[in-house]
């Protein structure tokens, strides 16, 4: 059992062509990709306090920490042995494999540099309980759903490589408890994730041919964007307005 966010299957509706199927994803994007969330606006226009950035980078670390874990999931999916051996790439660009240390590390430079301690990031003991439960939701949804559909999920990667553009160049203008060097994470997904779209795009069109196949694809996307905003309305609420931080979540310092 699903979430269903799109109509669900038109028994007669005819399947579309991978222009339009391509096209509608896109429409998905354009309407709820968190770059148009009002945190996001705030981050890159340097409207926020280095604390509020803080509870950002440290509940964004739980999406980092569950992007391997479900791309493993997603392999455990795929019964094509060739699928699994391009997507294990995956992992190895956040985990790391011999001299680098992957974007997990990456994302840890930044979030030393923003003064706060490795070990509390890493335990997620600070993250907000809604941060926790949508990155959980992504990894559950890829593990329930079949190969196409958790492959479809990480559609949302089309629209990720402008946001990071914004997002390096924002917050280096903005903020001068940010330097270039702790940026690094964005830098390299600006490569990574085309490679990655472009992959999954390119199978996504060629493998959903039925309407109930296309309709699980924009479902799997609509999921997705949901994903990502509702960790910017957590954020919001606990940090922006009305500050409501529940109960053992990371409590920023002033000064
Ligand atoms: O900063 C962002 O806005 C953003 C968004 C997304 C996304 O669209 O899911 C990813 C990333 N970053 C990212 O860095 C990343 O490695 C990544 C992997 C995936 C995925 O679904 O497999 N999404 C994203």
């Amino acid at each position: 059992m699903t979430f269903q966010f799109v109509r669900p299957p038109v028994a007669d509706a005819a399947p579309m062509s991978p222009s339009e199927l391509e096209a509608a994803l896109h429409a998905i994007g354009a309407e709820r990709y968190h770059n148009l969330h009002p945190f996001h606006k705030l981050l890159h226009g340097g409207k926020l306090s280095k604390p509020q950035v803080q509870a950002w980078a440290l509940n964004r670390y739980c999406y980092q920490a569950a992007i391997p874990r479900k791309d493993h999931a997603v392999m455990a999916r795929l019964e094509d042995r060739e699928l699994r051996r391009i997507w294990l790439q995956r992992v190895l660009d956040h985990d790391g494999r011999d001299a680098d240390q992957g974007g997990i590390e990456r994302w840890l430079i930044l979030t030393d540099h923003l003064g706060l301690d490795r070990e509390y990031v890493i335990s997620q003991q600070g993250a907000l309980p809604a941060t926790r439960f949508a990155v959980e939701a992504y990894v559950r949804f890829v593990w329930d759903n079949p190969g196409l559909v958790a492959i479809s999920s990480c559609l949302t990667e089309l629209f990720a490589p402008k946001i990071h553009a914004e997002r390096i160049s924002g917050m280096l203008e903005h903020y001068d408890f940010v330097e270039d060097r702790v940026m690094a994470y964005f830098r390299k997904r600006l490569d990574q994730a085309p490679r990655d779209v472009d992959f999954a795009l390119r199978y996504v069109l060629d493998n959903a041919k039925t309407v109930e196949q296309q309709n699980a694809v924009l479902n799997a996307l609509t999921f997705k964007c949901n994903v990502l905003w509702a960790q910017l309305d957590a954020l919001y609420a606990a940090y922006v307005a009305p500050g409501m931080i529940p109960p053992g979540a990371f409590v920023p310092q002033e000064g």
